[in-house]
């Protein structure tokens, strides 16, 4: 018999600021870490810490051999690069799968990215263990955030749908969410999506706030599943971080034959 040879899963994660949302998500985050026997390690910077700081931040996390997994909670305050701090995660360390070696290899046919980002993994392992067959379906994502809206509408080409993305601009929305089969949201506006943006039958998968972007009691007389906010797609999220952090650590360790 096999056994893998190596330590605890390790994750890192870097937050800035005050920001109460995110301090929750990181503890959720955390706890879930400690529920599994993943090792986690929060890095707290003040609101106004400088760029270089956070970059020192990264760097050490990528040279520590028992840090797995990087995350750096996302919305930064606005006077930080997100995309110059994305860009320095070690993209075999990526468990968000927010680098653009990863992202880019998510958007191309015939390509693997080392990670998935984990809410719109979260969205299709929802849909498979509840049997929605998604190949050639219509499946409208509502927003285009680089967080969900944005890797989700690629995952979900990956796997065969016909994607269309509504967004701020999009004119006329109702009119296209109500072609959907399966309806995607997460755009943190509380009950935007009213009971005739829906086909009858329509499969919803809303998105992880705190109240879902979908108006609940409407949507319930036309879908045929629902997934609701909170305790839907946003527990299976902080599940789909877990196997990346324990696949990024998988990999770094060796498998050996067991006496
Ligand atoms: N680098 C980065 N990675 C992320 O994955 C990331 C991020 N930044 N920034 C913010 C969003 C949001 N997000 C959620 C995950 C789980 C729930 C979740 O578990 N929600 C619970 C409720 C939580 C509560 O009660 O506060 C639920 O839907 O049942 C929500 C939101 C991850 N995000």
């Amino acid at each position: 018999m096999k056994k893998l040879i190596g330590k605890a899963p390790g994750l890192g994660v870097i937050l800035v600021g005050e920001r109460k949302d995110s301090r929750s998500f990181v503890r959720i985050k955390k706890k879930a870490c400690e529920d599994v026997g993943i090792t986690s390690v929060v890095v707290e910077l003040p609101e106004d810490c400088t760029e270089g700081e956070v970059l020192e931040v990264v760097s050490a996390l990528n040279h520590k051999e028992l840090i797995h997994g990087i995350l750096v909670q996302l919305p930064l305050p606005c006077h930080l690069s997100e995309q110059k701090i994305l860009n320095a995660v070690n993209v075999e360390k990526d468990v968000d799968g927010f680098h653009p070696v990863n992202i880019g290899n998510l958007a191309m046919i015939g390509r693997e990215p080392l990670f998935i980002p984990c809410a719109s993994r979260g969205c299709i392992e929802v849909l498979h263990r509840y049997g929605v067959e998604i190949t050639g379906k219509k499946v409208v994502v509502i927003g285009r955030s680089n967080i969900t809206g944005l890797p989700t509408s690629l995952l979900l080409q990956k796997h065969h749908a016909t994607v269309s993305v509504v967004h701020t601009f999009t004119k006329n929305p109702e009119g296209i969410t109500r072609e959907a089969d399966v309806l995607v949201s997460d755009v943190g506006i509380p009950n935007m999506v009213r009971g005739h943006w829906l086909k009858p039958g329509v499969v919803d998968s809303k998105g992880s706030h705190v109240t879902g972007d979908v108006c609940y009691e409407e949507a319930i007389l036309k879908a045929s599943l629902i997934t609701p906010v909170p305790g839907g797609v946003g527990p299976v999220t902080i599940s789909m971080l877990l196997y990346n952090i324990v696949e990024a650590a998988k990999r770094t360790y060796q498998w050996a034959e067991k006496s």
